[in-house]
């Protein structure tokens, strides 16, 4: 029995583990893994920042009393609890994620949260490059941390775009890909000497590490902007906030 001789000398399956987070399942599987702590270690790492960037991004969305909402990529349901403040007992909002652990999580915390307001929640497991809604259904749409970990950022734009009503506007919140070197080179050193040693400890330094792998490949500011226009939105504008960290982009259909 001859042995299989290999032209290209095969590298060890785990070296392609280690950076394998390139496509949909890998990250699906990512997000499963991270739930338990995803929101200990937001709050932890930014020092609970995260919640007033998260503010910003739902007061920009638009949504108000009785509106039809949807918070996309929903994860462990932070914007989604608080589109449902603003939608009120007579709107309503969709979670979508397609992270079954993540919105175990968020359901959870619906019951333990236990606010009249949050029985308007509605919790969807999904694709955001396959949204199951019809055209022009949405009156406002929030995607915090989203759009820099779904692998068809066109795609994603497309869709926001389809389901949005006419005149209404997304707010998709995420990290800045910041053109100013200095805010490049902390945001960098944090993660590196902050983020990713925290994470270790939990066991799960490849996901953080991937934080600035996703960052390194996410689009500029002025990028989205075009992101945006190129879907067909008639106006959109990205804001730094976060000291240039983080960043907002606001597009209206
Ligand atoms: C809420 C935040 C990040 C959410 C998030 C997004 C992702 O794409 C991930 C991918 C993989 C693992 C985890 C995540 C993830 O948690 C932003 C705040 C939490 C950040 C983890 C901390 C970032 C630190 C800043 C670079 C510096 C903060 C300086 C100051 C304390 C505000
Ligand atoms: C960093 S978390 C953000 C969670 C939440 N929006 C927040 O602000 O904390 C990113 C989320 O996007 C989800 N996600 C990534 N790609 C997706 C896709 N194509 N469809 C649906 N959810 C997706 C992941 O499962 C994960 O829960």
């Amino acid at each position: 029995m001859h042995s299989l001789q290999f032209s290209v000398p095969l590298l060890p399956t785990s070296r392609f583990k280690r950076h394998s987070v390139r496509c949909a399942s890998d990250r699906q599987q990512l997000f499963n893994r991270i739930a338990p702590v995803y929101d200990n270690l937001n709050d932890l790492l930014s020092l609970g920042q995260h919640r007033i960037w998260k503010r910003m991004a739902v007061s920009w969305s638009g949504a108000k009393t009785g509106d039809s909402l949807l918070d996309l990529c929903c994860g462990s349901g932070d914007l989604t609890f608080l589109m449902s403040e603003k939608a009120g007992a007579d709107g309503k909002v969709i979670g979508l994620d397609f992270s079954k652990e993540q919105l175990s999580i968020a359901s959870s915390r619906q019951y333990l949260l236990s606010k009249a307001c949050y029985n308007n929640i509605e919790w969807v497991e999904g694709d955001a490059l396959d949204l199951p809604f019809s055209n022009g259904y949405f009156d406002a749409i929030t995607m915090g941390y989203g759009l820099r970990n779904v692998v068809d950022k066109r795609r994603a734009m497309q869709e926001m775009f389809r389901v949005l009503k006419p005149g209404s506007r997304v707010s998709i919140l995420d990290f800045n890909k910041s053109m100013q070197p200095f805010t490049a080179l902390f945001q960098e050193w944090m993660i590196d000497n902050v983020v990713v040693p925290t994470a270790t400890v939990y066991g799960l330094a490849k996901e953080y590490q991937y934080l600035k792998t996703s960052i390194d490949e996410f689009l500029t500011g002025k990028e989205l902007e075009k992101l945006a226009l190129d879907a067909g939105f008639s106006y959109a504008r990205h804001y730094e906030i976060g000291g240039g960290l983080m960043g907002n982009l606001v597009a209206a259909r």
